[in-house]
């Protein structure tokens, strides 16, 4: 059911590209608002869009993996000290936001390990929540031991030792090196590569979908125009750049959740073009 709720201080916690995340008020949840857009009239309508889209195309795939996302009505006027920070045009009084669970709740530390992957933790370790962004868990060119997530590193100047592809094939691999040099307990690394290591593993799902979508979909070196962007595709670009996050215990629970299945605009193929021919040429691509 959608409420209308009043936040006066708001607090901005996270923001990304083309979200904020925010805390209301006395509330035990986050909210996150589009900021993708110009203006808080045109964020609204594409929030309502994608609401309808997660709903008829991300939950059927994603299930219980996916966070739950509600709509949440807020004022404008209690969002503005943030919002103007990131949407030039306030063009209306009421602000479509998603609400949904906080996924690192009463974690007390954050260390960002590199730019896909954040640990936050309680002081006491009993708690670890590991954020990473998993990227292509598979290649879909005509090369299939071709890494586009190490590639696009390269790319990009990151120099990352492992990638989320290869956590599917060597998870105790991935855990290892993510883990280098971190201060957490011994049982929680144990954990983790029995839960990366099994099918039930949110990489796994992730990645069966990433790989069904992908035998449908067109290759992006042959995109020309929006229209060659087909609904396959879009979900698999939106899939392909979700962030996970799995919640460890120390009485060993785990739970795994994914967030940001955001449709991604078809006005995006030409980037998407641009990444792959540029991966294509790269003079040093990563296989594994
Ligand atoms: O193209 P990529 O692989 O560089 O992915 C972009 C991301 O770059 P990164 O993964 O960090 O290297 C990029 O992330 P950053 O802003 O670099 O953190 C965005 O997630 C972008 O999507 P959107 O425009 O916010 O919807 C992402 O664009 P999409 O390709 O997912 O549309
Ligand atoms: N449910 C949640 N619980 C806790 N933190 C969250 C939650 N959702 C998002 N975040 C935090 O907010 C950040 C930004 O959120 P999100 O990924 O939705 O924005 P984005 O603009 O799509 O980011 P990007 O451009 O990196 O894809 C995330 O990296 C994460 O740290």
């Amino acid at each position: 059911m959608v409420t209308t709720k009043s936040a006066v201080s708001a607090q901005l916690v996270y923001s990304g590209n083309a979200n904020i995340v925010v805390q209301l008020p006395d509330a035990d949840y986050l909210v996150r608002c589009c900021v993708r857009f110009d203006s808080i009239d045109k964020n609204n309508k594409y929030t309502l869009e994608n609401i309808e889209y997660i709903k008829d195309q991300v939950r059927p795939l994603l299930g219980g993996c996916l966070v739950s996302l509600e709509p949440e009505f807020l004022k404008t006027d209690d969002l503005l000290l943030i919002l103007r920070n990131f949407v030039p045009n306030c063009d209306t009084d009421e602000v479509i936001a998603l609400k949904m669970e906080d996924l690192t709740r009463d974690t007390d530390e954050t260390i960002k390990v590199d730019h896909f992957t954040k640990i936050h933790s309680t002081k006491d370790h009993h708690t670890i929540v590991w954020e990473f962004k998993p990227k292509w868990l598979c290649s879909s060119g005509s090369d299939p031991s071709l890494c586009r997530n190490c590639t696009h590193n390269k790319l990009k100047k990151r120099d990352i030792p492992y990638c989320y592809a290869m956590a599917i094939k060597d998870p105790a691999k991935v855990v290892s090196r993510c883990f280098s040099g971190q201060n957490v307990p011994e049982r929680f690394l144990r954990d983790l590569r029995v839960y990366l290591g099994s099918e039930g593993s949110i990489l796994v799902k992730l990645a069966a979908v990433q790989k069904r979508l992908a035998l449908e979909a067109p290759q992006l070196n042959r995109l020309t125009s929006e229209s060659d962007v087909t609904a396959d595709l879009a979900l698999l670009m939106a899939l392909r750049d979700v962030s996970c996050f799995i919640r460890w215990e120390a009485n060993g629970a785990i739970s795994a959740k994914i967030v940001d299945v955001d449709l991604k605009p078809n006005s995006k193929w030409r980037h998407w073009a641009t990444e792959q021919s540029k991966v294509d040429a790269h003079c040093e691509p990563v296989h594994h």
